[in-house]
């Protein structure tokens, strides 16, 4: 992300076309360092010409539950106007970029491992207000969302995730947990993980070419 804002790369993007959302976010206030937006208009979307009225963030100032509902809300009107299409298999929108992190314990987004949370098959944008990992109270896009999107990237790094990765992307078998990482697995479109050499150190047979 780092390198779109700057030169040569930031000339090639036609940003007016750029509409940001957030596959999830902590219910927190939009300056707290724990904020997600604070996290991307700090690294990207201050650095960039987005048109203000693309970046769509959540309501800080409700519940968890009242703000995913107005997130979904938010992405239905979208989907309305035909800004983000429909998937054609499932009533999902369809992104056409999911960007992830994954978590030392393989969770992505606020999919967090053993959680009923990773069950919601019918709302687009769920909530959680027991987070394992602080703060509590979050919202999140669901899987068949996730999985709905033309393209998803996963960026990993760091040697604490490398067991995650390991277990999300090798062929391990039924007997080892299944991370939520593991969980995108996008329906008709492409998934692309990006790891560092350190994330990528327990993958079976891989090589790393510096
Ligand atoms: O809490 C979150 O964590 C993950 C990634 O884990 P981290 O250890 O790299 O912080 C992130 O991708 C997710 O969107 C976020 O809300």
């Amino acid at each position: 992300m780092g390198k779109l804002c700057e030169a040569p790369y930031n000339k090639t993007v036609d940003w007016t076309k750029w509409y940001i959302l957030w596959a999830d976010e902590r219910v927190v206030a939009k300056n707290h360092v724990d904020s997600n937006y604070k996290l991307a208009k700090d690294g990207l979307f201050s650095k960039v010409p987005i048109v203000p009225s693309h970046v769509n963030s959540i309501n800080d100032s409700v519940s968890a539950e009242e703000a995913a509902s107005e997130y979904e809300f938010v992405i239905r009107q979208l989907v309305k106007s035909r800004v983000i299409g429909v998937s054609d298999t499932s009533d999902c929108p369809k992104f056409d970029l999911v960007l992830l992190g994954m978590g030392s314990d393989g969770h992505v987004a606020s999919l967090f491992p053993n959680h009923s949370v990773l069950d919601e098959n019918n709302e687009w944008v769920t909530f959680i207000t027991d987070s394992p990992k602080p703060p509590p109270e979050r919202i999140t896009f669901t899987l068949p969302v996730i999985n709905s999107a033309s393209n998803v990237a996963i960026v990993v790094t760091g040697e604490n995730k490398a067991e995650a990765a390991h277990l999300a992307i090798d062929d391990v078998g039924p007997d080892c947990i299944v991370v939520p990482a593991r969980m995108v697995q996008p329906t008709k479109g492409k998934l692309v993980w990006f790891l560092d050499k350190p994330a990528a150190s327990k993958l079976e047979g891989f090589q790393f070419s510096d």
